[in-house]
């Protein structure tokens, strides 16, 4: 399977600000790709790098198997997005509204009934008529994403989507990636600082900070609620990791963080581990299993040791 966007080494520097730092990462084809990280991660960098709105300072984009600076045109022609709050028309309905970008999107012509089963894509079909002033903003949110569609892309990238929307706004949205990815085959990338709202629809994950990649994966091996990770304090560390690396438990061994050893293991392996420490003889101050991978993701993305162990 030939990936939809590959990008390799992608950094992007302003000034002496590291925004984005050496990333690399593939989106599959039909992918809801969740693209995760807290607040200044470096996220809406990547995302305007990925729509030529950004130029890197280093790195290559690949989409549809094509490099992004020299066939800029044809992928974009082929890629829908929704960036920051839509510019939607507000003194416009919502069908005048998708009638003008339809236009300005220079793609093929879309009668009235086409324009108006792209609205129902979004759940906007009854609404079709109002002036977009009386929307809530999850409506114009569905707007910016049915005027993304207009053109028919293959690929959406959605940044923070659910931004400032209230939970029924929240549940329409997420529920609309869904669908663009189950019922209509595209491929989604979507980014958010709320791994609990990216848990509900990505399938894959990459997780950023400080425009590092912390994590990549499948949602389904991230997410597994049987993974738990460990974080183990000891009287000596040090000594307690070299006899950790001895023991079998050495392959479950994580980057360490702080002031904690970090282990990954089933659930159910728990217990033997616990008894085993004390058949070594290491003196434990705490010992703290972490079923969520929220619980992680904040962890993660609030320590530095893992991503210089990680870089390293
Ligand atoms: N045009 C710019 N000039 C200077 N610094 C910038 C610019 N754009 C982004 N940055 C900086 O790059 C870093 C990453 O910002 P970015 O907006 O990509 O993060 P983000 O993960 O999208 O965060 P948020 O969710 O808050 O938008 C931040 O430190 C930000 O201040």
């Amino acid at each position: 399977m030939l990936p939809v966007i590959k990008v390799t080494n992608l950094s992007k520097h302003f000034k002496d600000i590291v925004a984005v730092d050496n990333l690399s990462f593939t989106v599959n084809p039909g992918d809801v790709y969740g693209f995760l990280g807290q607040n200044g991660a470096g996220k809406s960098t990547t995302i305007r790098m990925l729509l030529s709105l950004v130029k890197p300072t280093e790195g290559r984009i690949e989409i549809f198997e094509m490099d992004l600076f020299t066939h800029q045109k044809e992928i974009l022609r082929q890629a829908g997005a929704v960036i920051e709050k839509p510019d939607v028309y507000k003194y416009l309905t919502a069908l005048e509204n998708i009638q003008l970008f339809s236009k300005i999107s220079g793609g093929a012509k879309l009668t009235r009934s086409q324009l108006l089963d792209q609205l129902a894509v979004v759940g906007l079909q009854d609404r079709a008529s109002s002036k977009v002033k009386t929307f809530s903003q999850g409506m114009k949110q569905r707007l910016g994403i049915a005027i993304a569609l207009v053109h028919d892309p293959k690929l959406i990238i959605l940044d923070e989507p659910t931004n400032g929307l209230d939970p029924q706004g929240i549940a329409d949205v997420r529920n609309l990636i869904l669908r663009l990815s189950k019922e209509l085959g595209k491929t989604v990338v979507v980014s958010s600082h709320l791994l609990s709202e990216i848990q509900l629809i990505a399938n894959r994950l990459l997780i950023i900070n400080k425009g590092k990649k912390l994590v990549e994966g499948n949602a389904s091996e991230l997410f597994d609620p049987a993974e738990t990770l460990v974080e183990l304090e000891t009287l000596d560390n040090e000594k307690a990791i070299q006899q950790l690396q001895q023991s079998p438990w050495s392959s479950h061994l994580q980057p360490a963080r702080q002031n904690t050893i970090v282990l990954k293991m089933d659930k159910a392996d728990i217990p033997t581990f616990h008894l085993e420490l004390v058949q070594m003889q290491i003196p434990v101050l705490s010992f703290q299993p972490r079923h969520s991978l929220e619980d992680y993701f904040l962890q993660l993305t609030t320590s530095n040791e893992h991503v210089a162990a990680i870089a390293n």
